[in-house]
């Protein structure tokens, strides 16, 4: 072969093998791009993968946020819920706080508001006012006054019900439909108020007085016979049981004549009008006329006088019966009065304290639960637990749920921190510290539901809650009841200072006054424990005490008196602060009827029993809805007191308050009507009765 045949045949080989080469790389191309399709797919899986678990962390984030919407949506409605019990009447919180406004608007030229006049009186702003009276409505009688609110009030049903014990047999159309029931709610959440501001932004005496026989004596034209035909059989029963007192009452009368003249003489005495030395002197006087073998060691004299034996031995037997039983009563509210003051502090300053809603929709918070758990604790301690029966206001229910539990915890810790305090008190501290078994035991220990027969205690461990949430006037209040009658009240009222006109006590004021002016020796501390045994004719005062000194028993205690104002024109009318709890309009009617000038003066709690007793305020009333049933613990330490401080507490009826038929005021008469004294009382009741009679039903 040739060279160039050879070289041919190397070419032809060469490019069979590069065609060859050729088609591989083709091929391998091909997997080359299969590779990087599947190569970009597994990317984009891995991708998808990821953004698929971005997207599952991306929902789980989105779950956690929509919870926490919810839950704080749920407990933004609970707030509003709480803020509008605490703050609701927001127009009226304030207005309480002195001064009351005037009625400028003339009436009769229709102006004063739409729903009512009387509701056109707590309308409007103190700055708008600028005298203490009451609207000059050029009408001559309380008849008049009822016709004009016939129609406007929508709380007459309670006045004019169906089952109105006195007017039993009246039908009014549409009553049930005039007020509107709460709602109920099962809300529980804990709120923390955190600042004062965030909270504002959230926001029978048992034996009868009788009445019938002091109207009679003083030859009065007030008639207390109703018309046999409208007495229902229960009325009848409470007649017949009047007319028992009756007697008893002339026979206490004649046994006692030594004691009325002395009635007459306090009677004729103004420890408002006077001044604190006069009011020392009197007070002395008093005591030493009283009190020959006074145990009151600082202010009774110990020279004995004969010159009443029979009230005096009368007087002796009487002392020794509850002693004991005062005595610790009166050392528990101390504690518990601390307690509260404390609580308050920081509810209102550091506010780590819960303030919950019951079943009820009513404010409950640490305070109620801790004093109610303190005052159990000690009672049983130590009279004996089986001895002990305790009908109070708090039940365990909502302190026990599991969204409560921060709830306990300061209970428990508040508990402890009090009863520590003990002996300054003159009580003994547990061994060691309670657990919350213990305080649970304590609180539900409480579940007496009281009644006729027998002694138990009666609790009302924080009077006037929203008063203590809204860092206003509050109380504790703690009565014995033997047999259906309460024959011990006391009363701690925190925020009502032995100065009268601290009975305005309200947090913002107490913000702007130096703390050393309410705790100045001349003030006697910030508050007081007011305390009365049935029968005694005396309701005594003491200041709670300061810093480091102890409770002082029976010394420190001031003899107090109602006030001996019976000129209408001249009186104070207390009533409570909520429109909800008592109708306004209507007491407004009866206290121009009756020829009130001041404006009322509207405060919480049973602090309006102790003004009374106090000889601060002349009236107390109350005309809750008829659909409100009035509970014992609310009223049986302050009617006590009052009666014993020369009061008459009635329902509007006249008749005595009943605390015989278990938790609730049975029976009530429309209203409770506290005076001062027999005059005004009657001129009060006249005008229930004449408004009754001008509404033509
Ligand atoms: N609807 C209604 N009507 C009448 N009374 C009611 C009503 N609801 C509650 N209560 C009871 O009233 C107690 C508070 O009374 P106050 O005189 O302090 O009321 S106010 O806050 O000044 O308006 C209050 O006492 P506390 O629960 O101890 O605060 C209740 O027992
Ligand atoms: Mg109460």
């Amino acid at each position: 072969m040739s060279e160039n045949a050879a070289r041919k045949e190397e070419i032809k080989k060469l490019t069979t093998e590069l065609d060859g080469l050729r088609s591989d790389n083709v091929v391998t191309n091909e997997k080359i791009e299969e590779m990087q399709r599947e190569h970009d797919m597994i990317s984009e899986m891995s991708a998808a993968e990821d953004a698929r678990a971005d997207a599952t962390e991306l929902r789980k984030v989105l779950g956690e946020k929509e919870s926490r919407r919810d839950s704080l949506e749920k407990e933004l409605e609970t707030l509003k819920k709480l803020a509008n019990i605490i703050w609701g009447e927001a127009d009226e919180s304030d207005d309480h706080i002195v001064p009351y406004p005037e009625i400028k608007t003339d009436i009769h030229q229709g102006t004063l508001g739409s729903s009512s006049k009387f509701d056109t009186i707590e309308g409007q702003s103190a700055s708008e006012s600028g005298t203490n009276s009451w609207p000059d409505l050029s009408l001559s009688s309380a008849a008049k006054i009822d016709q004009d609110f016939l129609g406007s009030f929508d709380d007459l049903d309670r006045i004019f019900s169906n089952d109105d014990p006195i007017f039993g047999y009246v039908s009014f159309e549409n009553s049930d439909a005039l007020w509107s029931s709460k709602d109920t709610s099962n809300s529980s959440v804990p709120l923390h108020l955190e600042t004062p501001n965030q909270a504002n932004a959230l926001r029978n005496r048992s034996e009868p007085l009788g009445i019938e026989v002091e109207y009679n004596a003083t030859g009065t034209t007030f008639n207390l016979g109703y018309s046999i035909d409208r007495i229902t059989p229960a009325e009848k029963e409470q007649q017949d049981f009047g007319q028992n007192n009756q007697l008893k009452a002339q026979k206490k009368s004649h046994d006692k004549i030594d004691g009325k003249a002395l009635q007459e003489f306090y009677g004729s005495w103004s420890p408002s009008s006077i001044t604190s030395g006069q009011f020392q002197n009197q007070l002395e006087t008093l005591l030493e006329f009283r009190f020959p073998f006074s145990p009151f060691n600082e202010v009774g004299t110990s020279e004995s006088s004969d010159s009443h034996p029979k009230s005096v031995t009368f007087l002796a037997m009487e002392e020794d019966k509850y002693a004991k039983e005062l005595e610790v009563a009166v050392r528990v509210v101390h504690v518990a009065c601390a307690l509260c003051g404390r609580v308050q502090e920081r509810l209102l300053e550091t506010s780590n304290d819960h303030v919950v809603s019951k079943d009820d929709d009513s404010p409950v918070t640490v305070a109620d639960f801790s004093v109610q758990a303190t005052i159990s604790w000690f009672l049983s301690e130590i009279f004996g637990v089986q001895n002990v029966s305790i009908v109070a206001e708090e039940d365990i229910q909502t302190i026990s749920k599991d969204e409560s539990a921060g709830l306990l915890e300061d209970v428990v810790n508040t508990v402890n921190e009090s009863l520590a305090f003990a002996s300054k008190y003159g009580l003994q501290s547990p061994e060691t510290t309670l657990g919350s078994s213990e305080i649970l035991e304590a609180i539900a220990r409480c579940n007496s539901t009281g009644g006729p027969s027998g002694r138990y205690w009666v609790l009302d461990p924080v009077d006037g809650t929203l008063g203590f949430v809204r860092g206003d006037q509050y109380a504790v209040a703690l009565a014995l009841i033997e047999d259906g009658k309460v024959v011990l009240g006391v009363l701690g009222c925190p925020n009502y200072p032995v100065k009268t006109e601290w009975l305005n006590y309200h947090y913002q004021h107490h913000q702007t006054t130096p703390q050393s002016s309410l705790t100045t020796p001349d003030t006697g501390g910030k508050g007081c424990v007011l305390y009365a045994k049935r029968g005694s004719g005396e309701a005594w005062l003491q200041s709670l005490i300061d810093g480091e000194k102890m409770l002082e028993w029976p010394n420190r205690a001031r003899l107090i008196r109602v006030s001996s104002i019976d000129d209408p024109a001249l009186a104070t009318l207390c009533e409570p602060v909520e429109r909800a709890n008592s109708n306004h309009s209507f007491t407004a009617g009866l206290a121009h009827s009756v020829g009130l000038k001041k404006q009322p003066l509207r405060v919480h709690s049973m602090v309006k029993y102790a003004a009374i007793a106090r000889g601060d305020a002349e009236i107390f009333m109350k005309f809750a809805k008829c659909s409100y049933k009035e509970k014992i613990w609310d009223h049986a330490a302050g009617v006590v007191i009052v009666e014993e401080a020369g009061g008459v507490v009635t329902d509007a009826g006249g008749r005595p308050l009943d605390f015989s038929k278990g938790m609730y005021l049975e029976g009530l008469d429309r209203g409770i009507i506290a005076c001062s004294g027999v005059t005004l009382h009657e001129k009060f009741i006249g005008a229930v009765y004449a408004s009754w009679d001008s509404s033509n039903l």
